[in-house]
């Protein structure tokens, strides 16, 4: 197999930005005289767009404590939260190890690089920006300009549409049930890491095509597959 494009998730995959997420929601709740809730909480609801971050922790607050917040009030908490997590996005999100020089490596191997997340655009462009890596991509696409944000597997067909792959030639490399439930979908190589935001689903990897242990692991799979790709084509055309 030789692969053309691999697509990576962003938050939990390619950066840790856990805390600046749940330091937006908090502050927005503060804002509007809602109680702190605890990080491991707010990343629980990761993976559909900050937006939906926050509806999810009102949702938790409604049912759990029974504060709950009208529609006018959550439709209000929207521009705030979009404000404050604009400030803080990519200041102190850090990429997990090795992540800079994998995908340098794959870049220089030759395969196209998208990011694909659900992250609101404008907030994924930041975070790449500030963590080093926006260059390091072929194609960056946030949630609120996929024609359908994951687990759609448009938002997949769309980014190989964008760099010209095929899906059997692809992989969309993820932390969570929704990035792989996108890539079978879209018919590309569904590849799951351990580290991120899993939506609170102790299996969110069981669907998955291969089980990774670091961003470097990925770089070196790819590069060796399409190595050995490269040495047995010629046989094969001789043959
Ligand atoms: O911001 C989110 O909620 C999800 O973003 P992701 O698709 O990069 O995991």
């Amino acid at each position: 197999m030789r692969y053309s494009v691999i697509s990576f998730d962003l938050d939990g995959t390619l950066v840790d930005t856990g805390a600046e997420i749940a330091i937006a929601v908090n502050r927005t709740l503060a804002e509007f005289g809602l109680p702190r809730q605890p990080d491991a909480l707010i990343l629980g609801f990761v993976g559909a767009g900050t937006r939906t971050t926050l509806q999810r922790t009102l949702d938790h607050l409604c049912e759990r404590d029974s504060v709950c917040v009208n529609e006018r009030c959550r439709a209000a908490m929207g521009p705030r939260l979009d404000a404050i997590y604009g400030a803080v996005a990519g200041s102190s999100a850090r990429a997990y190890p090795g992540c800079q020089a994998a995908l340098r490596a794959l870049r220089l191997g030759g395969v196209k690089l998208a990011c694909l997340t659900n992250k609101e655009h404008r907030h994924a462009v930041k975070v790449l920006q500030g963590t080093g890596l926006l260059e390091a991509f072929d194609y960056v696409v946030g949630g609120d300009l996929l024609p359908q944000p994951k687990p759609h597997p448009q938002a997949l067909r769309h980014v190989l549409a964008v760099l010209g792959g095929e899906p059997q030639r692809a992989a969309h490399v993820g932390d969570s049930a929704t990035d792989v439930e996108t890539a079978r979908a879209a018919g590309a190589e569904a590849w799951f890491v351990p580290w991120g935001y899993p939506g609170g689903r102790a299996d969110a990897g069981r669907d998955a095509d291969r089980h990774f242990t670091g961003l470097p692991e990925i770089a070196d799979f790819v590069l060796s597959a399409n190595r050995s790709h490269a040495d047995t084509a010629p046989a094969r055309l001789a043959a």
